[in-house]
């Protein structure tokens, strides 16, 4: 019922931004989060999907019905924004009422329907409230009851986080996961932050500059990005990327031994840089030799480790073969060939 098919869609507004030839499918079920930097067209792809936006081209097709030209109204969907939106003069009972009565439903339906959804995100004993007497959290959730309430077929989150304080956003994003698990809720969760992205979602859309960079879940965006756009937004510190003649070389910080003995099969010599002690992990920073100039990189080793290294003393960072990634240095699309990693080694280790 709740399967979102986008084909080839095309948003232009006058010249700069929009959304491009997106093509993607939502599962019935499916939480999908939808993460790129500001301005890549998250917003305005959902806000396509709502019926919000009209498509220059493309179409879009909610439950296997071509939905391209319906009215917002018609579409069975609920959004929800980052700002809540909720109405400040009405109790969050009243607030969460409002779908329905809208709908005319009678007055008992909905009392039992709203004290349902208010309970199931843990608001019930606030719904006497208004919006400024509660806190940000319970704003955050009385917007979700509100979407709720008329059990839509598609969830629609547009950052619905993003006011949140660290300690909450991680709190209500268990939440959400629990809730979505709970109802099997199908929905498309529109983010900048990859920590929720990766957490939330089953799969995990990458876009930027209005088209998709990758779709994947978390782990497969994470351990095998696309290209090097997807490898270097994904990851806190990013992927390293060496230059090597047409290719470009991929390594993820943590996958990084430090150091001058036998270990891992590659070696990237470096001058190490500086350290920082981060509590749980220590960052290496260091520059790598290539063609050139140098190029920064990082490893990111156990925090229980040993830290022998100074500025400018010269070692290695050693990486198993496994772990590398390569890319296409003209097009930065990932180079996925066995016989690639099996030449690169063996370079190296002659060299
Ligand atoms: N109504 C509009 N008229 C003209 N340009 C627009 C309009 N809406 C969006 N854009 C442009 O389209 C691009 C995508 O905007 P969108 O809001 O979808 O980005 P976003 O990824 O959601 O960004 P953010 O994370 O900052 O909210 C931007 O370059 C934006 O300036």
């Amino acid at each position: 019922m709740a399967r979102v098919d986008i084909e080839g869609i095309e948003k232009r507004f006058n010249g700069e931004g929009g959304v491009h030839g997106v093509t993607l499918s939502v599962q019935d079920g499916e939480f999908l989060a939808i993460l790129g930097p500001s301005g890549c067209g998250k917003s305005t792809l959902l806000r396509l999907i709502a019926g919000l936006e009209r498509p220059t081209a493309g179409r879009i097709r909610l439950g296997g019905r071509d939905a391209t030209g319906l009215h917002p109204k018609d579409r069975d969907i609920a959004m929800v924004f980052q700002n809540y939106a909720l109405y400040p003069h009405l109790t969050l009972r009243e607030n969460i009422a409002f779908p329905l009565k809208v709908k005319r439903l009678p007055r008992r339906a909905i009392d039992t329907r709203v004290a349902e959804v208010a309970d199931m995100v843990g608001i019930g004993h606030l719904l006497g409230r208004k919006p400024r007497q509660v806190s940000g959290g319970e704003r955050q959730r009385a917007a979700l009851a509100r979407a709720l309430v008329r059990k839509p077929a598609l969830f629609l989150l547009d950052e619905p986080l993003s006011n949140l304080d660290a300690k909450l956003r991680q709190a209500a994003r268990e939440e959400l996961k629990a809730l979505q698990r709970r109802t099997g809720l199908t929905a498309l969760y529109v983010t900048h932050d990859q920590v929720e992205a990766m957490g939330l979602g089953d799969r995990i859309v990458v876009m930027q500059a209005g088209r998709i960079r990758q779709i994947g879940t978390p782990e497969e965006v994470y351990r095998f990005p696309g290209d090097t756009f997807v490898a270097t937004f994904i990851g806190t510190p990013p992927m390293n990327i060496v230059d090597h003649g047409d290719l470009l070389v991929g390594f993820r910080p943590e996958t990084v031994i430090v150091g001058d003995a036998a270990g891992p099969a590659v070696a990237f010599p470096v001058v190490i840089r500086h350290v920082e002690y981060l509590g749980n992990v220590n960052l290496v920073y260091a520059d790598a030799r290539a063609p050139g100039q140098p190029v920064r990189v990082v490893a990111a080793l156990p925090s229980q480790s040993a830290m022998p290294f100074s500025p400018g003393q010269e070692t290695n960072f050693r990486v198993d073969a496994a772990d590398l990634r390569f890319f296409d240095k003209a097009t930065g699309l990932a180079v996925r060939d066995a016989g690639v990693t099996a030449r690169f080694v063996q370079e190296r280790s002659d060299g």
